[in-house]
């Protein structure tokens, strides 16, 4: 990577629901033009640290940067230059794709052309669907069109492939690259190891409110290497999901 001017700055986060201590003292910079993982168990405070970054949720202490902005200072500077992912509920049950385009880029105030949204994330075809009736890869690939509507420096994606088959996961590994590759910065959050390998220039594992790695998904493995560590069994050249793959094939299924 050449750039590496740092987008995003947490310093010393820690945040505490009464007397339990959820985050303590996370310190990271997320570059800018990166796809940057956050990774680790169930309940090791990644949703918390992002829902702090995103403005969404108050700090117990420590001091947040974005883009120049204070989370405390400036919230509302952040809020115009990121784009999260909202849940489905979300998502008003009668309108079609266009529709609900046009809906959030009024609640942003943004000047965009819905059909080249979709159009980004592969949905020209689906426009007049309402969003109930689309496949869970194309929901997916929709609610990753509604964080870029208003054009945001940063998007924020909480587990974007949770559920979808090994096609649908390539596909919006593709779609994110491309998001990247097109100036935005990604923060991640994923449980799949293979997924944050092929896509995540860098990741840091947080495991109980703490951040005990973060480097390349590279150098990591190669310092696992390095430390004498091998695979129990001998790897064969294929897994499972390329004997899958091979079967089905790699093109857009829904
Ligand atoms: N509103 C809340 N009140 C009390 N405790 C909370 C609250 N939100 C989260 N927690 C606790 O804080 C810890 C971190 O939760 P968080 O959702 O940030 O973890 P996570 O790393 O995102 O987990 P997952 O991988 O399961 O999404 C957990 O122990 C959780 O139970």
């Amino acid at each position: 990577m050449e750039t590496k001017k740092a987008i995003i700055s947490v310093k010393d986060l820690v945040k505490k629901y009464d007397d339990f201590v959820a985050v303590q003292g996370l310190s990271f910079e997320v570059y800018e033009h990166e796809i940057f993982g956050l990774l680790g168990p169930n309940g090791a405070g990644k949703t918390t640290t992002l829902e702090i970054i995103e403005t969404l949720r108050a700090k117990t202490s420590g001091e947040i940067i974005v883009d120049g902005f204070s989370v405390d200072k400036q919230p509302q500077d952040i809020k115009q230059i990121i784009g999260v992912q909202l849940q489905a509920a979300g998502y008003y049950p009668n309108l079609n794709l266009i529709e609900l385009i046009e809906l959030f880029a009024g609640l942003y105030g943004a000047n965009i052309k819905p059909m080249e949204m979709l159009e980004k994330v592969n949905l020209q075809d689906k426009a007049k669907a309402k969003y109930k009736a689309l496949s869970g890869g194309q929901k997916q690939r929709f609610s990753i069109a509604t964080t870029l509507i208003n054009q945001p420096k940063i998007i924020f994606l909480d587990e974007p492939t949770t559920g979808l088959d090994p096609q649908a996961r390539r596909n919006l590994w593709d779609l994110i690259k491309e998001i990247r590759d097109a100036g935005t910065t990604v923060v991640i959050t994923t449980h799949y190891m293979d997924e944050a390998e092929q896509l995540c220039d860098r990741v840091a594992f947080v495991e109980r409110g703490q951040i005990i790695a973060l480097d390349t998904p590279d150098n990591l493995i190669d310092q696992l290497v390095n430390s004498g560590f091998e695979r129990k069994k001998e790897v064969k050249k294929a897994n499972l999901e390329d004997v899958f793959i091979n079967l089905t094939g790699q093109e857009w299924r829904e």
